[in-house]
């Protein structure tokens, strides 16, 4: 049966809907509801899903981060002034994080927000992105900088979109369930250590995929509920971010994906929480082990950058002037928000090279 968790926000409600194999025409013409419609999608996910898709009107954009800029926001903007949307019309994102966040920040601005949908199909998009409405595009300064809060008006996720998934995009992933397991919850952690990453698509494990993709949509969920706006816990969610967008934004997205770096974020982040005694060496190889278990560096190619790239965490979201608001490990399973100076971050970073 299908998982059913609801998203409640000071303004709306709205369910996420988890099972396997159950995305079809029949559903998509459901979700459409008779409404004006647009599905936006990236190339690969069209060429692994044009038999579903080709009845609907798509637009297929470029795949890549790059897609999440002013230019493809542009694009279909125009796109639906063409088609003459209205308020009433829904636009429906099918794809990874890159299609979620584009999609729903078109949403929230075209006629100050239209209806839309996120269906996700990365292991990333499902866990993470499609739920609580952090929607944005990129500026060519700093990841996310132009965006929104906007909820979507349903979630529909169905695993065995994983299966056409390359191994390097499942791993990266994976990258965002660990950080709920090492920054919320302990058993989710031990259940991560008994998978790996080759085990994902298969089908006995299917019912523990499933419970780890519900898993982690109900802890995002509790979070937004109680801090919509980012200013308080949902804080939390960013754990490794602060790291991890620096090092995405100075390598031009080109080198590191975002689960890649932010679990270098989040292993820096433990072996601060072992140098300052929160957890012991054994925890800290358990947590570097889970990363390595599901293919995610522990540390950039070349150490010696790290200097360079720390200088860009001025520009994160969480900071205020001098303070950057930073999230500590406390042990598997326990995060907290620390205030901290830059020079202070530079220093606890040199520590542990
Ligand atoms: N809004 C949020 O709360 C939030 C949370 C986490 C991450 N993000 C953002 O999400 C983005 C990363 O998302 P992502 O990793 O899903 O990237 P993505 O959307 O670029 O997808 C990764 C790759 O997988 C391909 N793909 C997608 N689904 C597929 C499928 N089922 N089969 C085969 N190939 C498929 C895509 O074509 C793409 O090449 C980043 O921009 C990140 O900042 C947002
Ligand atoms: O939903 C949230 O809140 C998150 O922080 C989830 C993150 O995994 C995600 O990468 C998000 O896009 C980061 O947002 P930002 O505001 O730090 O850019
Ligand atoms: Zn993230």
């Amino acid at each position: 049966m299908a998982r059913s968790i609801t998203v409640t926000t000071p303004q709306t409600e709205y369910d996420i809907t988890i099972d396997a194999g159950w995305i079809d025409t029949q559903k998509l013409n459901e979700i459409i509801q008779n409404r004006k419609y647009l599905i936006v999608t990236d190339e690969t996910v069209y060429s692994h899903y044009e038999e579903l898709l080709n009845p609907f009107e798509c637009v297929v954009l470029p795949v890549g981060e790059g897609t999440k800029s002013l230019k493809y926001f542009e694009k279909v903007i125009d796109m639906l002034q063409d088609k003459q949307f209205n308020r009433s019309s829904v636009l429906i994102a099918f794809g990874g994080g890159v299609i979620g966040d584009l999609t729903g920040y078109v949403a929230a601005s075209y006629m100050r927000g239209i209806h839309f949908v996120q269906i996700p199909t990365t292991m990333l998009a499902m866990v993470d992105s499609s739920v609580g409405g952090k929607v944005a595009i990129n500026h060519t300064s700093a990841k996310n900088l132009i965006g929104a809060f906007y909820q979507p008006e349903a979630v529909y996720i169905d695993i065995h979109f994983l299966k056409t998934l390359p191994k390097k995009i499942l791993s990266d992933g994976m990258a965002e369930v660990i950080k709920y397991g090492l920054g919320f919850d302990d058993h989710l952690f031990d259940k991560l250590e008994t998978l790996n990453l080759d085990q994902l698509n298969d089908s006995e494990h299917e019912k523990t995929v499933l419970d780890i993709v519900e898993t982690c949509c109900r802890i995002k969920a509790q979070i937004v509920h109680e801090d919509e706006r980012d200013v308080a816990m949902r804080q939390l969610l960013n754990l490794g971010h602060t790291i991890g967008h620096a090092i995405e934004q100075f390598y031009q997205y080109k080198k590191y994906t975002h689960g890649q770096a932010i679990a270098i974020g989040m292993v820096v982040k433990s072996k601060i929480a072992l140098l300052e005694k929160r957890i012991d060496q054994q925890t800290c190889e358990r947590i570097e082990n889970l990363f390595e278990q599901y293919h995610l560096p522990l540390e950039l190619d070349d150490p010696k950058m790290f200097s360079t790239i720390l200088e860009a965490i001025h520009l994160d979201k969480k900071s205020t002037g001098s303070q950057i608001k930073w999230i500590c490990v406390d042990a598997i399973g326990k995060c907290r928000i620390e205030g901290t100076q830059y020079e202070e971050i530079v220093r606890k970073i040199k520590n542990i090279e």
